[in-house]
Order: C-alpha cells, then sequence, then structure tokens
C-alpha cells in the first residue's frame, strides 16, 4: 500500500491548511488518484492494522439498501453511531441511493441490479455507473456522500471499478474505503464471470485532520507488508445475498492499530 503512504507524505508536504465544517481543521490538497491492481492482492491498509469486520458488514448494509444502524449495532459496527438520530435513522444515504433512487413518477430506480445487467448485457458500455450523489435528497440525508460515484469498466475479460469521492478523511475514511470498493469489485467479478481488474481510486478534496498529523507522520515511518488475499468462500445467487460469513481474509500482517478521534 505505497500509494496510501505517498498520499499521506503528500498531504503533509503539499497541503494547504484549511477550515472544514467540523470545526477540526485539517491539511488538505485537492485531486488525487491511487491505482490498486486487484489481482496482486487486496489492498487492505498494512502500516496500522485494520479490521475487516466493520468494512464487511457496512458493505452488506449498503447492499441490502439499510439506512438504519440496527443492522451494524446488532454486529457491533459504531462507525456511523455519531451521524443517526433517536431511531437510529440516517436519512436517505448510500443504501437508498444505491437500491431505491427515486423517481419523478414515484418510483424507484434500483442502481445496483442495473449494473449487474449491465455488465452482463452490454460490458462495452461506457455508461456503468452508480451515483450516491441526488441533490434532491441531500437535505435530508445525516451526511452528504463522500464516495458518491463509481463507474466499471471491462477490458480483457478483467473487471475495473472507479471511485470518485469528493472528500477523503485520508487517515480514517479512506482506508476503509478503499477496501470496501474493492471487496465490492470482487464480489461483481464473482457474480458476472470476469476476472478482476484495478480498482481506481479519485479523490476530490483529500484532507488529513489537525488531530490526525502525528498519526499520519508514525505511519510513514513504518514499511509497508506483503498484501493479503481475500477468499470468498461460496457463489451466492445475487449480489444481494452474500453473508458475512462468506468472506475470509487470508494472510494479513499488519502494524499495530493506531487510533483517531473522528470529526463530527
Ligand atoms: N470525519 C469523518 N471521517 C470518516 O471517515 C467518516 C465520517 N466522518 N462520517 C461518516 C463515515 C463513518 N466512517 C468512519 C467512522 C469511524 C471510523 C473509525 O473510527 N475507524 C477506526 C476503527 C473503527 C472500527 O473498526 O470499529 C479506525 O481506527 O479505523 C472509520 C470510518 C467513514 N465516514
Ligand atoms: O466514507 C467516508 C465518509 C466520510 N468521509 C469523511 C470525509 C470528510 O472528512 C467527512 C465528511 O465531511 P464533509 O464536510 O461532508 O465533506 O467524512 C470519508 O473519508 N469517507
Amino acid at each position: 500500500m505505497r500509494q496510501y503512504l505517498d498520499l499521506m507524505d503528500r498531504i503533509l508536504r503539499e497541503g494547504v491548511e484549511k477550515r472544514d465544517r467540523t470545526g477540526t481543521g485539517t491539511r488538505s490538497v485537492f485531486g488525487h488518484q491511487m491505482r490498486f491492481d486487484l489481482a496482486a492482492g487486496f489492498p487492505l491498509v498494512t502500516t496500522k492494522k485494520l479490521h475487516l469486520k466493520s468494512i464487511i458488514h457496512e458493505l452488506l448494509w449498503f447492499l441490502a439498501g439499510d439506512t438504519n444502524i440496527a443492522y451494524l449495532k446488532a454486529n457491533g459496527v459504531g462507525i456511523w453511531d455519531e451521524w443517526a438520530d433517536q431511531n437510529g435513522d440516517l436519512g436517505p444515504v448510500y443504501g437508498a441511493q444505491w437500491r431505491s433512487w427515486p423517481t419523478p413518477d414515484g418510483g424507484t430506480i434500483d442502481q445496483i441490479a442495473q449494473t449487474l445487467d449491465l455488465l452482463r448485457r452490454d460490458p462495452d458500455s461506457r455508461r456503468i455507473i452508480v451515483s450516491a450523489w441526488n441533490p434532491a435528497d441531500l437535505p435530508r440525508m445525516a451526511l452528504a456522500p463522500c464516495h458518491c460515484l463509481f463507474q466499471f469498466y471491462v477490458a480483457d475479460g478483467r473487471l475495473s471499478c472507479q471511485l470518485y469521492q469528493r472528500s477523503a478523511d485520508v487517515f480514517l475514511g479512506v482506508p476503509f474505503n478503499i477496501a470496501s470498493y474493492a471487496l465490492l469489485t470482487l464480489m461483481v467479478c464473482q457474480q458476472v464471470g470476469l476476472a478482476p481488474g484495478d480498482f481506481v481510486w479519485t479523490g476530490g478534496d483529500c484532507h488529513l485532520y489537525s488531530d490526525h498529523l502525528d498519526q499520519a507522520r508514525l505511519q510513514l515511518t513504518r514499511s509497508p507488508l506483503p498484501l493479503p488475499a481475500l477468499s470468498i468462500k461460496r457463489r451466492p445467487a445475487t449480489i444481494f445475498d452474500y453473508r458475512y460469513e462468506d468472506f475470509e481474509v487470508v494472510g494479513y500482517q499488519a502494524h499495530p492499530h493506531i487510533p483517531a478521534r473522528v470529526s463530527k
């Protein structure tokens, strides 16, 4: 994961100080791209230990179209707690937009089902896109989508995915976001019968919060370890039928975890 260390290093060297919505303050660069060959290993950060558990459950929760934290809490995942209301609701965030984007006539669009259908029918299409950025719904969302648009691409029997992330908490959020989309791409590969290609991460406002700078510097003193592999133990009937137990990370070696405060 040299790519990830390079991004932190770039922000520390070139980043400008920038105030932000949360009041914490950041160092920020605008526009950055990283590429991960999914055939070369699963891109899970090795310079601090990450728990794939939260990442897997969050992705299954998005795919289920769920926007209430009850499922996450039931599985010991607390990453969305701070943003939920008294009933656990987050408003029409990722899951709602992915699975039931509202149409003007009162219907809904299942962007995930359409994406799998399009990948099978017309893999050369340049329109295989899922967008969570729904301006009409933004006022009702607890947090505007950060990973807001992704596109699939098929060439030489390999499936690639590119994400546009408009706002990137590089220390806490980005390791989650990379692993999550890498996992989603492997699941889609399995479903449509393609080999894994690249995951391309494109960031807009890429920032380190001012209370993450020491943690970032500590991480930069560490050497990346070989990437683990991600094994999917079963081929479920559809993209919506995966369970937590279907996934296993094999050979994950990592430096110790580095705690950090999340800005709200
Ligand atoms: N400021 C901010 N950064 C984010 O990354 C972020 C938000 N807000 N709001 C919405 C979601 C929630 N996300 C989060 C929230 C917390 C952690 C976090 O605390 N991670 C810890 C371990 C948590 C765990 O596995 O239970 C870490 O050390 O990675 C990560 C992503 C990503 N998003
Ligand atoms: O998946 C996620 C979700 C959120 N973030 C970060 C990026 C920002 O630090 C905040 C969102 O604040 P905005 O003012 O709405 O940009 O959360 C992330 O990195 N990944």
